[in-house]
């Protein structure tokens, strides 16, 4: 069966949307998902998000699954690109709605802004170490500067899950680590059971933030909103920065707060359509 899908990307971090209105689990299967993102063989994309009906009161639930196929419990970027494909989709202004969408990371609200933006409430950063999960720390405890072993190198990490799990370290120069090698060596490293997102930070100020970014499921990508919101909070966890700053990717910057008010995490940054298929 021939399925549509429109691509988008948030920054550079690329998505396949498929329309999933109408049924209540994902159209492709994950290994379909594998061959769709195949950047050589396939349509090329870090990941395939579906738009299925809402849950628990909700307006639609997201699901994505990375490029390797596994499902991750969410995606900043790929929230934002599923704002824009809904409000594509209902042919409404981009200016006017707010979404709840359901994910395995609870209800996330993007909110469409007059100036094209999209500006997410990602909820509540989780930051025991049985929550992340990690076994780096006791299951009640933070994971804040704990020395771990990669690559026979001591890293000081800092561990933060929203909804998904991310491991920070912050580096004095984030164009100088090899990636390539140690990224997977950190989301494959035996602490973190169900594998990790891996955070290199550069602090340029107390409001500016350099990363570059080892995607669970997916490698290098040109940004990650859960990534970059998981490193402002440990930059703020560990005293390096405000509670607001600019997050530079490789793929463009993100505006991340972790509101003093409620505690939530809120990431403002674009979502653009590329073009339109069928597969
Ligand atoms: N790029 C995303 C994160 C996608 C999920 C991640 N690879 C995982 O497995 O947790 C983002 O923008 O947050």
């Amino acid at each position: 069966m021939a399925i549509e899908f429109t691509k988008y990307h948030g920054l550079g971090n690329d998505f396949i949307l498929i329309d999933n209105r109408g049924a209540a689990t994902p159209l492709i299967t994950p290994e379909k998902a594998v061959e769709w993102c195949d950047r050589h063989f396939g349509i090329g994309a870090d990941g395939v998000i579906f738009a299925l009906p809402g849950k628990n009161g909700t307006d639609y639930t997201m699901r994505i699954f990375n490029s390797d196929g596994s499902e991750p419990e969410m995606c900043g970027n790929g929230i934002r690109c599923l704002a824009a494909f809904l409000a594509d989709l209902e042919g409404i202004s981009r200016t006017q709605d707010k979404y709840r969408i359901h994910t395995l990371a609870g209800t996330i609200t993007p909110q469409l802004t007059p100036d094209g933006q999209i500006k997410v409430d990602m909820g509540l950063p989780h930051l025991l170490a049985g929550e992340i999960p990690t076994t780096l720390g006791a299951a009640d405890t933070k994971v804040i500067n704990q020395p771990l072993e990669v690559a026979g190198q001591t890293w000081e990490v800092t561990c933060v899950s929203m909804g998904n799990p991310h491991c920070i370290t912050f580096v004095e120069d984030v164009a100088a680590i090899p990636l390539e090698t140690i990224g997977p060596k950190f989301e494959h490293h035996p602490v973190f059971p169900q594998r990790t997102n891996t955070e290199f930070i550069q602090v340029v100020s107390r409001d500016y933030l350099k990363m570059r970014v080892w995607e669970r499921g997916a490698g290098i990508t040109l940004a990650c909103g859960t990534g970059a919101c998981a490193s402002l909070v440990a930059g703020v966890l560990t005293g390096k920065c405000d509670r607001a700053a600019t997050v530079e990717l490789p793929g463009g910057c993100l505006e991340i707060e972790w509101s003093e008010i409620d505690e939530r995490v809120y990431m403002t940054g674009p979502a653009e359509r590329v073009f339109k298929g069928t597969a």
